[in-house]
């Protein structure tokens, strides 16, 4: 094997890979792959078709013709036709299923209908609003906590999320009443087979006209990722929805969220599989730093943002009696109320008698074609890693943070400490009390966890670093220019920490090499863009397996003077309280605890701090963020936990002993067949696979996610010249490629307690290779910025 991988790939001959698999081996005779393009093995697939992972190519999983074959590395693969079109099977028959034709008449009809249906909605919508006591969600509550996590900009902003989102629904709608009139079955909507050209009708006329670009690609990316793909310009552009791997299954192959496999009953209440399954343990990781967390939750908000519904004029939708102890029945709440039932008995929420926790559905966006379907989810920012958590993803947003003076971000200077902007809208944190602070960022949810607020100021003061030497290395430079390129150069920096660090830790090298995400060497140019990659958010992704990160949170952070512990802050306590950033000391602290502290394994257990008291802000209790993981991949439509193990190439399970006695006996009592395992659930309870912290499953779509944000990014920093409008120099990339996290960390401290860096700072200090060395050591290479002179 080894004989036939291109130099980069020789380090992982000696991976072993632990699981075995029934191998279909067709391929008998050697092969000669060309030397570019040796990511499979051609010839045993058919001229139309690659060999791929399986989890490229998900739309075999209901086609049982699909060759087998076996990929670089060894693992099983599929001949692959239908590439990144995973959810549209588009032929005349697929298994049986017939295209359905919509003509001109049944359109007209079914938009007449979808129009009147959403008038009655909003008419519903306004009379629950003005009569009903309980139809907000009570200021100061928990809840209110996790709505602000949607929180949006600005007035304007929710105007235009509204529009979006309204013509989504109509389309829902229209669909509900297309599949009515015409016996559409729940395959048939599930392969995206009804044929359609809505360009006659009132419905194509509502659909968002696509990005005009310009004749010539701009050098700089645009602010809200349009004009990207020069084919799909409105690719990864905010307020667009997810792509997914597999259809989504709901229950009327629409909207309604699905029941169990197992005689259509409903399914289980997600607290109660959460309080069932999750408990609170303390297993720290020896080789990981908390960064291992925080950096995955900043990259995160920069890829995926959905929203939950709210009322017209943008207030919190509640679906649960004002004390909580209730939901609100059907006919008297919101359509997009889908509250979690507390068992009567549950050990934590029953102490307060609560037999609700609030939950509304996300919005939904048109399809980028906006034609009849089921529901797709909304994601509010630009998909790309490009910066859009520390720039916004709109030109307004990008606007309201900049100085416009030598192409600065604007701070908050705080007796010489550099801050983000303090937020002008009393409603961002929990507090208003005098001496609090609040911020803004590029992103809604800076506030959210004081840790998170810590990486936007990092970012932030690295921008405006850099920003400052530009401008003396370049004197003739104007705002505008510094702004551009100083962005550039930040958006290299977060590629290059997430791939060259973050990842590496997270999958393991193995996957690294498998999904092809290292990064090229010195002043190497990567030939991988591939312009039929769809780069936009995998709701699989965004709903269920980052969300892996949840377990690894640690409930207390502890904080560190000269020479000893000084506090140790339960986590709830700086949810959206970030007011101890104005300490003298605490961001460098915080920066220490990050990358010293190790984080908690990725298993069955997550902290008490958020399953019991996440947002509870003074109160008694807070919110279970594992109940709403599990109930926001039921509103998203995500597919059973089985699906996906088919999908990765693992064989689906048969009994839940399969997870061991213990586990099986748990999962046995809330889940009435092994089909219906919710994603985040299944994927959690995986063992590590090879050297990933993650389960084979997460481990997968996450590095397919990458994969994608890396290959479908024209602007990505290391595509070459032909390819990438704001290519680098090779002298710059050289530069570029020396950047990791703890130089980032070391150059933007305060210096008042932090002097020295492990160089890897997701790794832990002192294990072998990564001891501790001087901020102002050489083991932390500077970037050099005088190769940008002109
Ligand atoms: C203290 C730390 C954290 C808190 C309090 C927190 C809280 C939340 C909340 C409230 C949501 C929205 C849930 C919903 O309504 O569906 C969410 C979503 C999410 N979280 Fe976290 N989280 C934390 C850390 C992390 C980490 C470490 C990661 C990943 C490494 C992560 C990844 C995500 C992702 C991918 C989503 C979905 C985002 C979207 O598409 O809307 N979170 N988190
Ligand atoms: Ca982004």
């Amino acid at each position: 094997l080894t004989a036939h991988i291109p130099a980069k790939r020789m380090t992982i001959s000696h991976i072993g890979h632990h699981r075995s698999f029934e191998v279909v081996d067709h391929h008998q005779h050697g092969f000669t792959p060309a030397p570019h393009v040796t990511k499979v093995y051609r010839d045993i697939c058919s001229q139309d078709a690659e060999c791929v992972l399986p989890v490229q190519c998900p739309a075999h999983v209901h086609d049982d013709g699909v060759l087998k074959c076996k990929t670089i590395l060894g693992r099983v693969g599929i001949c692959c036709k239908t590439g990144q079109n995973h959810t549209a099977l588009f032929n005349e028959k697929v298994r049986g299923h017939h295209v359905v034709h919509a003509d001109l008449e049944a359109m007209g009809d079914v938009t007449r209908r979808s129009r009147l249906e959403l008038s009655e909605l909003h008419l519903r919508e306004m009379k629950i609003l003005t009569h009903s006591r309980s139809a907000l969600v009570p200021l100061g509550t928990a809840s209110y906590g996790h709505f602000r996590n949607s929180r949006l900009h600005s007035m304007h902003d929710l105007l235009e999320v509204m529009s979006v989102a309204n013509r989504a629904l109509e389309i829902a709608l229209a669909t509900r009443a297309f599949k009515d009139r015409q016996g559409v079955t729940n395959q048939q909507l599930e392969y995206g087979m009804i044929h359609q050209d809505l360009s006659q009708t009132p419905l194509g006329a509502a659909c968002v006209p696509p990005p005009v670009c310009p004749p010539v690609p701009p050098r700089f990316r645009k602010i809200d990722g349009s004009c990207n793909n020069i084919n799909n310009p409105s690719w990864g552009m905010p307020l667009t929805p997810y792509s997914r791997l597999l259809p989504p299954v709901y229950h009327d192959g629409i909207w309604t969220p699905r029941v169990s496999e197992d005689q259509g009953q409903p399914l289980t209440s997600p607290r109660l599989i959460s309080t069932t399954l999750f408990s609170d343990e303390d297993i720290p990781n020896p080789d990981y730093t908390l960064m291992l967390m925080q950096f995955g939750q900043f990259i995160s908000h920069d890829i995926t943002q959905s929203l939950d519904t709210s009322f017209a004029n943008g207030s919190a939708i509640s679906c649960c009696s004002e004390d909580g102890s209730a939901e609100i029945p059907h006919e008297f709440r919101h359509f997009a109320c889908f509250p979690v039932v507390i068992p009567r008995k549950d050990p934590f929420f029953g102490r307060y008698s609560q037999g609700c926790m609030n939950f509304v559905r996300s919005v939904l966006a048109p399809r980028h074609d906006c034609t009849l379907g089921y529901a797709q989810q909304m994601n509010k920012v630009s998909h790309y890693i490009d910066g859009s958590a520390i720039y916004g993803s709109s030109p307004d947003q990008t606007r309201a943070l900049r100085s416009f003076e030598f192409g600065q971000l604007t701070v908050f200077d705080d007796f010489g400490r550099h801050l983000l902007p303090l937020s002008e809208d009393p409603d961002a944190c929990l507090t208003t009390e005098q001496g609090s602070a609040c911020f803004t960022s590029g992103d809604t949810r800076t506030n959210q966890m004081v840790s998170l607020t810590v990486l936007h100021t990092l970012f932030m003061r690295e921008h405006n670093r850099i920003a400052n030497e530009l401008a003396q290395i370049n004197p003739h430079w104007q705002d505008e220019r510094i702004f551009l390129v100083t962005r550039q150069i930040i958006i290299a920096e977060l590629q290059v920490v997430t791939y060259g660090e973050y990842l590496p830790a997270l999958l393991g090298e193995a996957a690294m090499e498998e999904f092809d995400l290292l990064l090229e060497r010195d002043d190497s140019y990567s030939y991988d863009y591939n312009q039929k990659v769809d780069p936009s958010a995998i709701n699989e992704f965004a709903s269920a397996a980052f969300r892996f990160g949840h377990s690894m949170v640690d409930g207390v952070l502890k904080i560190y003077g000269k020479t000893k512990l000084e506090a140790a802050i339960d986590i709830p306590e700086v949810m959206f309280h970030p007011a101890r950033m104005r300490k003298h000391e605490f961001y460098d602290q915080m920066l220490t605890t990050m990358t010293t502290d190790a984080i908690q394994d990725v298993d069955n257990s997550m902290s008490d701090s958020l399953t019991k008291y996440m947002f509870r802000a003074g109160n008694p209790f807070g919110v279970d963020l594992a109940a709403i993981n599990i109930q926001r991949g039921r509103d998203h439509g995500l597919r059973p936990y089985n699906d996906y193990r088919e999908l990765v190439g693992q064989p689906r399970i048969k009994s839940f002993e399969e997870f061991g006695p213990e586990l099986g006996e748990r999962l046995k009592s809330v889940y009435v067949s092994v089909d219906d395992i919710d994603l985040w659930v299944g994927g959690l309870l995986e063992p590590k696979y090879g050297d990933s912290v993650l389960g084979l499953t997460f481990r997968d779509i996450i590095a397919e996610q990458f994969s994608r944000l890396k290959q479908g990014d024209k602007y990505f920093f290391e595509h070459d010249p032909t390819i990438n409008p704001g290519y680098f120099t090779p002298e710059q990339l050289v530069e570029i490629r020396k950047v990791t996290l703890s130089r980032i960390i070391c150059d933007n401290r305060d210096g008042i307690l932090l002097v020295r860096q492990a160089p890897n700072a997701f790794r832990k200090p002192g294990l072998p290779g990564n001891e501790y060395v001087d901020c102002t050591s050489p083991a932390l290479p500077h970037m050099n910025l005088l190769y940008w002179q002109d």
